[in-house]
């Protein structure tokens, strides 16, 4: 195997993020996740590991679907509270040189008119280390914050993505050409009102006049993201996204979903390898098995399940706590996260799946487990995922922080790198270039945002 992985720190603006419970841990650090100490910290310990990034997740909404009531992910601090991911940026951003971003926003409740601000601002004062993971929401108890009663149904969300994009591409690539920006002191001219043009968009969703407000940054478009892998979600990473960030249980699992991403990709007119495929991986790791071990039997004692089922419950759309738990769990079509109720259902490759199974699972307070063992156990099980999944890399979340991601850095990041399977340095440039080791900041040719740039 030749490809380098690449890697980053799966995190979340809040206490309780993928492996419920582990904030009750004595070292752990997570109820700090609101102060700037707390980020930058993070940020220092992955440049130092040379990770490619920090990839925030997000959530717009409460869970609220186990037992009819947000209460068990209150108490427990499953995703609840949770700040802006995008706040933290800067902080992460100034005290690193290299190191990437890749931040969640949902598109179903923000303007795209704002956001693509937001994001400009987030290129600019990161020289050109933003991205984007894309996501349209699973939570009906987001619709109620925003005035609604509900959230539009599953497929409908990615239509209105679809358009949404559009939008965004023409205020990131066409609205301001090349060489606008002149910043001539003497003319008194910072910028030529002849080459910054209004983008006029009359569409089914979004109805815009008007320039961008940003001027360009470093990317224009920034990194693209995705995450959510129904069949309607895997159509849409294959239009728009540069990455996604897959639900796998297993690499063969993952081998499928990544086969179909790239072949959608193709038939849309990009390269096969346009894409590069993340998945998630949780590592408890040792000096020795033992050590390994007696850490992992030491965290597990904080496992919360039920903010794990609480988290679980309102990803698939099923309340948990009603049904028995040997009921082997059936699909159906529910408005929520369907690839994660497909992951246990129409696609798992064994047995069927009851409540008591997934509890099984939650050995740290989340649905899937982790892997333990040394460094080189742990890199052998990373090559499995790389090599039958043909997955390009991993977002690895936290279990206690920041212990585990400092376990990583200083011990599997080493074995990662003798085996030739992780950089030694950081490439030069934004973080496109060193994602897909090009010479350009820009989005690539193929790809739909491109129809919109103007020549220089
Ligand atoms: C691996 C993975 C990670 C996800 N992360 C988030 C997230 O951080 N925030 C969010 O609102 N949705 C997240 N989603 C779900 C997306 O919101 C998605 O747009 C929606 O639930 C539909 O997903 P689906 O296409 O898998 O059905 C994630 C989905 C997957 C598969």
């Amino acid at each position: 195997m030749s490809r380098h992985i690449h890697i980053y720190a799966f995190d979340m603006n809040c206490v309780g993020h993928i492996n419920h419970g582990m904030w009750r841990h004595p070292r752990d650090t997570s109820s700090r996740y609101n102060t700037m100490e707390y980020w930058a910290d993070l940020a220092r310990t992955a440049e130092r590991g040379k990770l490619d990034g920090i990839f925030l997740a997000d959530i717009i909404g409460v869970y609220d679907v186990y037992k009819g009531d947000p209460s068990t992910a209150i108490a427990s601090g499953a995703q609840t509270p949770v700040n802006d991911p995008l706040l933290i940026v800067p902080i992460m951003a100034y005290v690193t040189k290299h190191l990437g971003f890749g931040v969640t926003v949902n598109t179903t409740y923000e303007p795209p008119y704002l956001l693509a601000r937001r994001l400009s601002t987030l290129d600019h004062l990161t020289n050109g280390r933003i991205g984007w993971n894309i996501v349209t929401g699973y939570l009906d108890s987001a619709a109620c914050g925003m005035g609604l009663s509900a959230q539009p149904d599953h497929d409908a969300r990615y239509d209105v993505a679809d358009e949404y994009m559009d939008v965004l591409y023409r205020l990131w690539e066409e609205s301001w050409e090349d060489g606008a920006v002149r910043v001539d002191r003497m003319a008194g001219v910072y910028a030529d009102p002849s080459k910054v043009r209004p983008i006029r968009h009359e569409g089914q969703h979004y109805r815009l006049d008007a320039i961008h407000l940003s001027e360009p940054s470093p990317q224009r478009t920034p990194v693209l993201y995705q995450a959510g892998s129904s069949t309607r979600g895997r159509q849409f990473a294959a239009r728009h996204a540069e990455c996604a960030f897959i639900g796998a249980s297993s690499p063969e699992a993952a081998a499928s979903i990544v086969a179909d991403i790239r072949a959608k990709a193709v038939a849309a007119g990009r390269a096969a390898r346009s894409v590069k495929l993340f998945s998630g991986l949780s590592v408890v790791v040792g000096r020795t098995e033992k050590e390994a071990y007696d850490k992992f039997e030491d965290y597990r004692r904080y496992a919360d399940i039920e903010g794990a089922l609480a988290h679980y419950s309102s990803s698939i759309g099923i309340d948990l706590s009603r049904l028995d738990p040997d009921e082997p769990i059936t699909y159906r079509k529910t408005n929520a996260n369907n690839s994660a109720l497909e992951a246990i259902t129409t696609r798992s490759a064994d047995s069927a799946w009851t409540v008591r199974r997934i509890i099984d699972q939650m050995v740290l307070g989340s649905r899937q487990k982790p892997v333990v063992g040394t460094p080189e156990q742990i890199v052998e099980v990373m090559r499995r995922w790389v090599e039958i999944g043909d997955i390009d890399g991993f977002n690895l979340p936290r279990t206690v922080a920041p212990e585990s991601l400092r376990d990583f850095v200083d011990l599997v990041v080493p074995v990662l790198q003798e085996q030739g399977l992780f950089k030694h340095d950081y490439a030069r440039g934004s973080l496109r270039e060193k994602l897909f080791e090009t010479d350009s900041p820009h989005i690539d040719a193929a790809h739909p945002a491109a129809r919109f740039r103007r020549p220089a």
